[in-house]
């Protein structure tokens, strides 16, 4: 087997070295009991996550979110259960293998105070045995990935970096053996929430590029709507009480508990997920109006027309603002894309 990232996470799961994304996770009636409690921190549960999803696991605090988490990776062993990453039970493999092909990132960020950000990063390569040179180089790319120039940041210790820097480094880390699966437990929890803005951007990014299969752990829903393709809301024991994509939960709660974790302005929240393509706009006329990309949230649309005063704006074929008006858009139109309809079915 070739010392590249692939070839090294192939050897455990087949799938990783076909393809540069994640890979499926199952759960299936999982259940840990810790040593002297009366009841279960997470009773029979089962989910199916694909091949490059962000899950996002949301709920209130010792509903059993991070217990389940740490299971996929055996930091905590399921009572009973299984659990199979790319079809391989993970009860079957090493615990050290596993977690070396595992990414984990921590809110406390669990960097080594004595090692430079530059040997913190590589600490998963060098354990794998990869030549200096390779790790070397995997060591600047992911600097560089995660916007960190590494003619700066590469030989500081991780004391000379800002909480949103360390953050980054963290990420990173997780990231340097290209691990299909990635496991995040409120990574951005401890920052303020302008810099957890940028982090959660950047994650997106970054995201986009490398689709790993990722779980994500918060208690923010406004984050996992922000980040998930798919949020599962966890009740008490980690039961499952909602497991949909950010749109459909919004459009639609299961239940009270649900209804209560979203909070309010459920449909603002939505409109940030729906882009302003996606509603059935009225036809362009010869009246000029202010402009809004087609590729922009119909938030973005309700910000514009009120802070315009403007009773319609003139959408834009495309991202910029110069290209051809397909349309315009309205309160109205604003109203009915949400009303009913869930953002898919919503046709242009
Ligand atoms: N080592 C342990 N021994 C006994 N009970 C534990 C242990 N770790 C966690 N628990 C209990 O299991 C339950 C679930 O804890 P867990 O940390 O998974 O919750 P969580 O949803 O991640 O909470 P938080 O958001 O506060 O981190 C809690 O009631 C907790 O007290």
């Amino acid at each position: 087997m070739p010392d590249t990232a692939q070839g090294s996470a192939a050897r455990l799961f087949p799938s990783a070295a076909t393809t540069s994304g994640g890979v499926g996770i199952e759960l299936d009636h999982v259940t840990k009991t810790y040593p002297g409690q009366p009841v279960s921190a997470v009773e029979d549960f089962s989910m199916r996550i694909e091949p490059g999803e962000l899950v996002m696991f949301v709920g209130p605090s010792g509903c059993g979110k991070t217990t389940t988490m740490k299971m996929v990776n055996r930091i905590i062993e399921p009572t009973s259960g299984s659990i199979r990453i790319d079809g391989q039970d993970v009860l079957h493999l090493s615990p050290d293998q596993l977690r070396r092909h595992i990414g984990y990132v921590i809110q406390q960020i669990g960097l080594f105070p004595h090692m430079t950000i530059a040997d913190n990063i590589a600490v998963v390569p060098r354990l794998l045995g990869w030549s200096k040179k390779r790790t070397a180089e995997r060591v600047e790319e992911l600097l560089r990935t995660v916007q960190l120039d590494p003619g700066v940041f590469a030989k500081r210790y991780p004391r000379q970096l800002s909480g949103g820097q360390q953050q980054r480094a963290g990420v990173a880390r997780a990231l340097a053996a290209d691990p299909p699966v990635m496991l995040m437990d409120e990574p951005f929890g401890a920052t303020d929430p302008i810099t957890r803005e940028r982090l959660q951007a950047e994650f997106l990014r970054l995201q986009a590029e490398i689709g790993k299969t990722i779980i994500f752990v918060t208690h923010d829903f406004d984050e996992a709507v922000r980040l998930g393709d798919r949020i599962a809301v966890l009740g008490e024991r980690s039961r499952i009480e909602q497991f949909d994509t950010p749109d459909a939960i919004l459009a639609a709660p299961a239940n009270d508990y649900v209804a209560s974790f979203i909070g309010s302005g459920a449909a603002l929240k939505r409109l940030a997920l729906v882009p302003v393509s996606r509603a059935a706009l009225l036809p362009a006329d010869a009246v000029a109006r202010p402009r809004i990309a087609a590729t922009r949230s119909l938030r973005d649309a309700l910000d514009q027309l009120i802070a315009t005063g403007s009773d319609a704006l003139d959408v834009v074929d495309g991202a910029g603002t110069d290209g051809a008006v397909i349309g315009r858009i309205g309160q109205a139109e604003i109203s009915a894309a949400l009303r009913g309809r869930r953002a898919e079915t919503v046709t242009p």
